[in-house]
């Protein structure tokens, strides 16, 4: 400004103003006018060039950032010595047999409680989640905190971050990754139709596609569901069963994830395990599924509603205690053959594997609400309604006789022992004396 101001003084020998706008001529000259305008102009093209130039100098400057996460924020919350150093010392087996497992959706129900059994068995666990407001935070949070009492450390960021994963495959060596992040819920795929396909189908290829360019490639277990049965009629439902059925987008994109899986392991390698869970119940649960929010509910005073079939037909699930799961999962782990690929080629044919994991025990839910009504000793305000077109079906009952025979998993928790154990964590999770996150005692 002052520059102009100088060379507009000694030039013309006009007084321009400091605030543009508020020059008034005396009276009106034509030869003034025209170098004002052009001074005003030589004015804008100066300060746009420096404009210019400061955008320039910041662009050049600025370092590449990580590819945004529409789940998540876009900052970036990872890399730098320190965060590595943590994510090597949680990813350290303590013996040379040991797996180094990366667990994704680690501060979810079925990811906490794997990471800790591996981690207490010696195995180098390294969690990732991206702890989205699906359900309640605090409990993820809490649940992160156990976990860092353990010595694994949950990487904050999201499967559909290809730069992050690419991070960290190239700072730790992962033997295995258990695939356990996904947008988890039946019903609330009517609500929220694209989380289901971001998490569920892009999320997986985005990690399939890191995997398979690792070298070497980890071998995959990853989780799908009991729902990708969907209409099918015949029970117990077996792994040879038809899956072309699905009645909710959820069960759809786990079926998606099954077809794609099957490709990655065809075309490069990769060794891949499917798990199909039936109703994962029990401590550090999801406040969405409905053991949960009836508890809730029933020490609450609300009333809760209880689905029943058509004609008053039995809704009933397979329901697993967590306990029983984490012992398949460490199975499909401990028995995963190697990738054959390495760096995106196929060497040969890999290992791909999927299995039901229930307990073969079928309660209706109307029985569920009985054991809860005990337990809390508090009668239910039941409201039974015919289950309205939600994405749900009627029944499920898991033959696990692949996975006893392939994997040795054999489930030992009947519902009423297992919903024993949810309520007397529920009961002390939630007590209002209880100091935050510290468990009582050691789930
Ligand atoms: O294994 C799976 O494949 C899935 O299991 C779980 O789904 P679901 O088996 O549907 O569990 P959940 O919602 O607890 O409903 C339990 C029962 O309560 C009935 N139900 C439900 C709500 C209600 O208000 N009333 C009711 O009667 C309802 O009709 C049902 O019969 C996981 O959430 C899902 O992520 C997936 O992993």
């Amino acid at each position: 400004m002052s520059l102009l101001k100088t060379v507009a003084v000694s030039n013309n020998n006009i007084q321009l103003p400091s605030t543009p706008g508020k020059f008034k001529p005396e009276k009106y000259q034509p030869y003034n006018h025209f170098m004002i305008h052009r001074l005003r102009l030589s004015k804008l093209t100066l300060w746009s060039s420096i404009f210019l130039a400061f955008i320039l100098f910041f662009f050049i400057l600025s370092p590449p950032s990580p590819s945004p996460s529409p789940a998540t924020n876009t900052r970036q919350s990872w890399g730098g010595h320190h965060w590595e150093k943590r994510v090597t010392n949680s990813a350290r087996t303590n013996s040379d047999s040991g797996l180094t497992v990366l667990v994704t959706g680690a501060a979810g129900f079925v990811g906490f409680h794997v990471s800790l059994s591996l981690k207490r068995r010696g195995d180098g666990v390294l969690g990732l989640d991206n702890f989205n407001r699906y359900y309640d935070q605090n409990l993820k949070r809490a649940r992160q905190k156990v976990l860092s009492r353990a010595g694994v450390f949950v990487v904050e960021g999201d499967i559909n971050d290809a730069a992050l994963l690419r991070k960290l495959f190239d700072v730790v060596l992962f033997t295995h990754v258990m695939h356990l992040a996904a947008q988890a819920g039946v019903r609330y795929a009517m609500q929220n139709p694209h989380s289901y396909v971001h998490s569920n189908v892009a999320g997986f290829v985005n990690l399939l596609e890191v995997s398979k360019a690792a070298n070497p490639q980890p071998a995959m277990v990853w989780a799908s569901s009991s729902s990708v049965y969907g209409l099918n009629s015949k029970v117990p439902f077996s792994e040879k069963d038809r899956t072309d059925q699905p009645a909710s987008l959820y069960a759809a994109t786990k079926k998606a994830g099954e077809a794609i899986a099957h490709s990655y392991n065809h075309i490069y390698g990769l060794s891949i395990t499917g798990l199909r869970f039936f109703t994962v119940y029990g401590p550090w649960g999801r406040p969405d599924m409905a053991y949960f929010f009836f508890t809730k509910d029933i020490l609450k005073g609300k009333q809760i509603t209880v689905f029943e079939g058509a004609d008053g037909g039995t809704v009933a699930r397979d329901f697993t205690y967590i306990d029983d799961i984490v012992t398949g999962c460490l199975g499909a782990l401990d028995t995963a053959k190697r990738s054959t690929g390495s760096g995106g080629k196929k060497k040969g044919p890999a290992q791909f594997r999927i299995y039901n994991l229930g307990n073969t025990s079928p309660v209706a839910v109307s029985e569920l609400v009985r054991i809860l009504e005990k337990l809390l000793k508090v009668k239910a305000k039941k409201k039974v309604m015919a289950m309205p077109r939600n994405g749900d079906v009627q029944f499920t009952h898991a033959n696990i006789s692949r996975a006893h025979r392939e994997l040795g998993y054999m489930p030992t928790t009947d519902l009423e022992t297992g919903l024993t154990k949810f309520v007397k964590w529920y009961l002390d999770f939630y007590s209002p004396s209880r100091k935050k996150v510290a468990p009582s005692s050691s789930w």
